[in-house]
């Protein structure tokens, strides 16, 4: 089948439910002449939470952001290989990247909410793609959603920066859910957060993939193997006198912290090297 770019919700059609929802393979991905990645097929299942896990600067991050095209922003990025969404290739060049985030959305490591109320901050996004339904109902299934309606239910007018970190992160998902994304990429979404706010975004976590496919990076090994389904640990090839990351293990999160095929997989979740 040829693929068809992904333009509006009506153009995706039906696809094969037992191939994974977003199939990502990176040959090769560059900032400018550094080549930051290479050789890394990621599939994202459905319905399931993927972990991105590996040293820092093993391309975890440029892997998550070339689900959506987010690394489209960034200045020298180019990108050979294919990322799949529903069987349609995002990077087709009549695809609008805008549509292809609608589907795909994100929520960044530093909660990032807009300085506008609580309640603007969820609606804004609707109103920008010309929600035609009730808009304060869906800003508060969005934050019920999101597990923060009861906290704020009745401080809506109050500014979003006005909260907790880890209620603004918790704004910061329900923002990405009120558009109905069927995505949500997470790119370290607790590490600016204390222990009780990581708990409670690690359970939201859980409730939220009955819904969204989740994939998410994390430094965390012990969130990884709480949160998630499926684990890609990736690696940095320094042996060219380059820094190149790739991917080195792809497994049910469980087989891959129990029993690792591969030595670096081993030596890293045993803590040899971080
Ligand atoms: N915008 C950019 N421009 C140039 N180089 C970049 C850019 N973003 C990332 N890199 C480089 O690409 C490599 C991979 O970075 P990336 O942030 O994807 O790794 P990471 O595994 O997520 O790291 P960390 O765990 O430290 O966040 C690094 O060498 C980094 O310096």
């Amino acid at each position: 089948m040829i693929a068809q770019p992904v333009l509006e919700m009506d153009d995706v059609v039906d696809d094969d439910f037992s191939e994974p929802l977003l199939d990502c393979h990176i040959e090769n991905l560059y900032y400018g002449n550094f080549r930051a990645v290479r050789d890394s097929s990621i599939p994202i299942q459905r319905g399931s939470i993927t972990a991105f896990i590996g040293p820092s600067g093993c391309g975890k991050s440029s892997a998550l952001r070339c689900l959506n095209r987010m690394n489209d922003l960034v200045r020298g990025f180019r990108f050979e290989g294919h990322v799949r969404f529903r069987g349609q290739d995002i990077y087709h060049s009549k695809v609008d990247p805008v549509a292809v985030r609608r589907y795909i959305g994100m929520v960044f490591q530093q909660p990032n909410p807009f300085a506008m109320s609580i309640y603007n901050n969820v609606a804004f996004g609707l109103r920008l793609n010309r929600y035609r339904g009730d808009i304060a109902e869906k800003v508060e299934e969005s934050l019920r959603g999101a597990a923060l309606w009861d906290e704020v239910k009745d401080k809506l007018k109050n500014s979003g920066l006005s909260l907790s970190g880890g209620q603004q992160q918790r704004l910061c998902i329900a923002r990405a859910i009120a558009t109905e994304p069927e995505v949500l990429l997470m790119d370290e979404p607790c590490s600016a957060l204390d222990p009780i706010a990581t708990r409670r975004i690690e359970e939201l976590m859980h409730e939220l993939k009955r819904k969204y496919t989740i994939a998410i990076v994390t430094h965390n090994l012990q969130q990884a193997k709480r949160v998630a389904d499926k684990t890609a640990f990736m690696y940095v090839d320094t042996s060219h006198g380059e820094r190149t990351g790739y991917l080195v293990e792809y497994d049910d999160t469980d087989r891959l912290f129990d029993s690792p095929q591969v030595d670096e997989t081993k030596r890293y979740i045993r803590g040899e090297f971080s």
